[in-house]
């Protein structure tokens, strides 16, 4: 795509996740380039959640920045949290199925940090939503592993697919959960002086 001005900075995506480039372009913005950030996303001891997921977002967006100066860097970090527990993405089918039968008939919490960097100043939000689960026979869990949905997301389930029939209430975000606010992310770019006019 042309850029009308190509003095504006472009605007990084620091994720490798596909989710959040479609939760942007469902608010009509298209990163210039996405760069993942590779870091190590293990909890501190005690790490309370929404402080992890601003971490997260924060050192993703940080890393990204320094190899693009002169641009605008978006990140996020996405992390479920059931009582005092993390779960994070299930390393395999035994895991998924472990997360599944915690989340079950309980109520969890995801937290998503997002983070925006320009010009070296950092901005960010954490958005915390609230969700709820039906109680989940084996056979659901089953048929919900073998889908393979699990995979590649934290806590085991996608809520913009399959899982969505295993959530009786959600207060807060939807893309949020997702992975993305897009209502923070959109506030964020804007203070910080980008346009989705310039991409
Ligand atoms: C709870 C939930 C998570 N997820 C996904 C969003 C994120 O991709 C992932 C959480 O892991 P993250 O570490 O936040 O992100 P990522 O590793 O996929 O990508 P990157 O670090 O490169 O930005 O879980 C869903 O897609 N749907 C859901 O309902």
């Amino acid at each position: 795509m042309s850029r009308p001005d190509a003095s504006a900075p472009r605007l990084i995506l620091a994720s490798s996740s596909p989710r959040r480039i479609e939760l942007l372009a469902q608010i009509g913005i298209a990163p210039d380039l996405v760069d993942p950030a590779d870091i190590d996303e293990t909890p501190l001891k005690a790490e309370a959640p929404a402080r992890l997921a601003q971490r997260l977002a924060c050192s993703k967006a940080a890393v990204v920045a320094e190899r693009h100066p002169d641009d605008v860097v978006l990140a996020a970090d996405t992390v479920v949290a059931v009582g005092r527990r993390l779960l994070e993405k299930p390393a395999d089918e035994a895991e998924a199925i472990r997360f599944l039968e915690l989340l079950s008939g309980r109520n969890h919490r995801v937290f998503t940090g997002v983070a925006v960097i320009r010009s070296g100043r950092v901005s960010w939000r954490v958005v915390e939503t609230r969700v709820s689960f039906k109680p989940l026979s084996r056979d659901e869990i089953a048929a919900y592993v073998a889908s393979g949905e699990w995979r590649g997301k934290a806590g085991g389930y996608g809520i913009q697919g399959r899982a969505a029939a295993f959530v009786s209430r959600i207060v807060g975000s939807h893309p949020a959960v997702m992975g993305l606010p897009l209502y923070e992310a959109a506030n964020l770019l804007r203070g910080s002086g980008w346009r989705a006019e310039a991409a």
